[in-house]
């Protein structure tokens, strides 16, 4: 993409703490993720295109992963998908949170801090930039690194 598009906005003031949605999609297994993200690729690289394929790992104190859920709001989805990366990791916090009789978490965000009505709601898509042909970052923060996060899913 050229710039930056869409995006989430406040239409009131959000205080620190408060629940804003949960990032809702397509579960998909790490397989069918793999195959999605190169089609998704291919249609970006020809630009008017965003994709919302979001993996979210969950750690042991360790360190290691043991835990990996692939949410694709690019087809089916809700207002979550419209939330786009800020490289200063933006307003949002996310949270995976855990209901009885539900197998797996629900990725949720939660305000990191007060924000203002109109202030577009931003979040950190990670810190991982693997891949050799990234999309430019638009986010406009003082530390912005220049490309997405994206890795070879
Ligand atoms: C979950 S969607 C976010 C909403 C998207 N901007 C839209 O209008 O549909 C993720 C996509 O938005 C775009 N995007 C999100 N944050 C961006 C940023 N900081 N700079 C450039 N593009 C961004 C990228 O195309 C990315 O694949």
């Amino acid at each position: 993409m050229a710039r930056k598009v869409g995006g989430l906005f406040a239409d009131q003031m959000i205080c620190q703490g408060q629940f804003i949605c949960e990032y809702a999609g397509e579960l998909l297994t790490t397989e069918e993720a793999r195959k999605q993200q190169q089609i998704y690729d291919e249609l970006a690289s020809g630009g008017q295109f965003s994709s919302a394929l979001l993996v979210v790992r969950e750690h042991l104190p360790s360190g290691k992963a043991c835990l990996r859920i692939n949410i694709d709001a690019t087809r089916t989805g809700n207002v979550a998908r419209f939330i786009n990366h800020s490289c200063d990791g933006g307003n949002l916090a996310t949270v995976l949170v855990r209901h009885t009789g539900s197998l797996l978490p629900h990725l949720c965000f939660f305000a990191s801090r007060n924000i203002k009505e109109g202030e577009e709601l931003t979040f950190s898509y990670g810190d991982i930039r693997v891949r050799s042909k990234g999309l430019q970052c638009f986010c406009g923060s003082s530390c912005c690194f220049g490309t997405l996060p994206s890795e070879n899913t």
